[in-house]
């Protein structure tokens, strides 16, 4: 055994975040943890890696005896445990090279910090991991999914053979496909060579790939635990949500589509290049493209976010001239980042405050502030969207990760936007919380409204949009509907010219 943990149990103050865990893990062994949103896995996580103390229980690491109640990470550091949180801790102001660097420490000869051989490590750990970057690259300007690979390179690059416990906690989140792949095969090599690695992900499709058991927590307990081998995909939805698999289904539309709500000629703003898109009331567009093909761009350029450099927008018949976001956001264009820490949420605010932000001109009347009112609609977003969180005062920093993306998704929705512009929304989110968050997207669309979605996840995609745009070196190359809607032609074409070229990013 690589890890043996018996009876974790935490309480937050209204919350019993972890009752009673036990959870082992084997040498050479990929174990996957599952369970819904806010069911405890960080917590777990942070007090198996010595973050966070727990108030009882009992851990084995490599078979030391750790006092659980006053844990230190340097202790478990020390005897081989190495975690990737998914807000990935890296420095976007530095380079991949320093980022590297601070995890291992720098070369040093003569008191100074050898700069050729910070890079050739870094190369080298840039090439094992096959990251789309350079070693002077800065973080800030590589896509989050980009910076998780250098996360995931850091933590590892000193774990010896054998030794390793490898906590990854949703390591491939926003990875598209093929780097999934990559990641996936290499997280094998790591078993194989005996380390034991704890594989924390909503990808269920990854979990039964990847992984030879599956532990399942939900409300802080552990609820199920299978071979992977002899599990399928609903009996593990079954398990992490405690309800029925078919109430997830497909959401494809079933109307005929209205009006254009937006239509962009000549789009041509940083990497993207000559759009021409039309995207019709009712309709979800899906964008598929690497990473660095132009994604972002592509939403940024049409909220305002991005100059364009030519090309126009037009927007329920009317040219958008956006210059900023808040334009767009005015007229009823509404963009829901990637980056939720950069972007979007406010830690220290109660979560109804991030829900209001932008709708308390609504609850003005002559008579005063409806606060009552508002209070009453917070209530019911978050009762809407599953947000577990003890209350609406609570600070946002509070709830888990895949809780606030909720909150962040019930907030903009809430204004009836007409376009909504969605980058990565089901980041973190569990497999519950993806449906009621594309049913919400539904809601818009049903009401006239139109949504264009940037995802990572080829199936997911495919399973929530009408169409699916797939963007390289930020042109558009292809257009998919009906039956070539599936992961296998998207994948063809997203990587469709890159054997020749041996370019993978553009
Ligand atoms: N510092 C804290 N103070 C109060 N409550 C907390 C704190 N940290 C976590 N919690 C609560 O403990 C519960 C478990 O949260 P945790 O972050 O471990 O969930 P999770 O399974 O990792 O969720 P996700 O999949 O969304 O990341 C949640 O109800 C959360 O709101």
């Amino acid at each position: 055994m690589a890890l043996e943990a018996r009876g974790i149990t935490k309480v937050f103050p209204g919350t019993r975040a972890l009752d009673h865990i036990s959870l082992t893990l084997r040498r050479g062994e990929i174990h996957a943890l599952c369970g819904g949103n806010g069911c405890g896995k960080s917590t777990l996580i942070k007090i198996l890696s010595g973050v966070l103390q727990a108030d009882s229980g009992t851990v084995l690491l490599n078979d030391v005896d750790i006092d659980v109640t006053q844990v230190k990470p340097a202790q478990v550091h020390e005897l081989g445990l190495r975690v990737v949180h998914q807000d990935l801790a890296v420095f976007p102001d530095l380079s991949i090279a320093e980022n590297m660097m601070l995890g291992s420490g720098y070369p040093v000869a003569r008191g100074r910090i050898q700069w050729r051989e910070t890079r050739r490590r870094a190369q080298a750990q840039i090439d094992r991991f096959e990251i789309p970057a350079r070693p002077e690259n800065l973080l800030r300007d590589l896509p989050v999914g980009t910076r998780a690979q250098v996360a995931i390179a850091r933590a590892l690059q000193d774990v010896s053979e054998n030794r390793g416990i490898v906590i990854l906690d949703e390591p491939t989140a926003s990875l598209p496909s093929h780097e999934v792949e990559l990641l996936l095969a290499a997280i094998r090599r790591l078993a194989a060579q005996g380390h034991a690695i704890l594989f924390v992900s909503h990808r269920l499709d990854e979990v039964l790939a990847l992984t030879d058991r599956v532990t399942v927590m939900r409300d802080g307990r552990v609820v199920a635990r299978h071979e992977t081998a002899k599990l399928n995909e609903s009996e593990l939805i079954e398990s992490i949500l405690g309800r029925r698999a078919d109430e997830i289904g497909m959401r494809h539309s079933a109307r005929p589509l209205g009006n254009p709500v937006l239509q962009t000629r000549g789009l041509t703003a940083g990497p993207v290049t000559d759009i021409g898109l039309e995207v019709r009331a009712g309709e979800v567009v899906g964008i598929a493209g690497l990473l660095g093909s132009g994604r972002t761009e592509l939403l940024r350029s049409i909220c305002g976010d991005l100059p364009k450099k030519s090309g126009t927008v037009v927007v329920n018949g009317k040219r958008a001239e956006f210059r900023r976001i808040d334009q767009a956001i005015g007229a009823g264009v509404v963009m829901i980042p990637e980056d939720r820490p950069r972007g979007a949420v406010f830690p220290d605010l109660p979560v109804n405050d991030n829900l209001d932000v932008g709708v308390l001109g609504r609850y003005w009347r002559w008579s005063g502030f409806r606060n009552a009112a508002m209070r009453r609609d917070d209530a019911e977003l978050r009762t809407r969207f599953r947000v577990k969180s003890e209350s609406g005062s609570v600070q946002m920093k509070s709830l888990s990760g895949g809780n606030q993306q909720k909150v962040i998704i019930a907030r903009w929705l809430r204004r009836d936007p007409v376009l909504l512009l969605l980058d990565e929304p089901t980041q973190g989110v569990d497999v519950g919380a993806r449906a009621d968050i594309y049913t919400a997207v539904r809601e818009v669309t049903e009401n006239g409204g139109a949504a264009v979605v940037v995802a990572s996840d080829l199936e997911e995609l495919t399973l929530n949009v009408d169409r699916a745009l797939v963007l390289r070196k930020g042109r558009i190359v292809a257009e998919v509907t009906g039956a070539d809607l599936n992961v296998h032609r998207l994948t063809e074409l997203i990587y469709a010219d890159d054997a020749k070229s041996g370019d993978r990013d553009g």
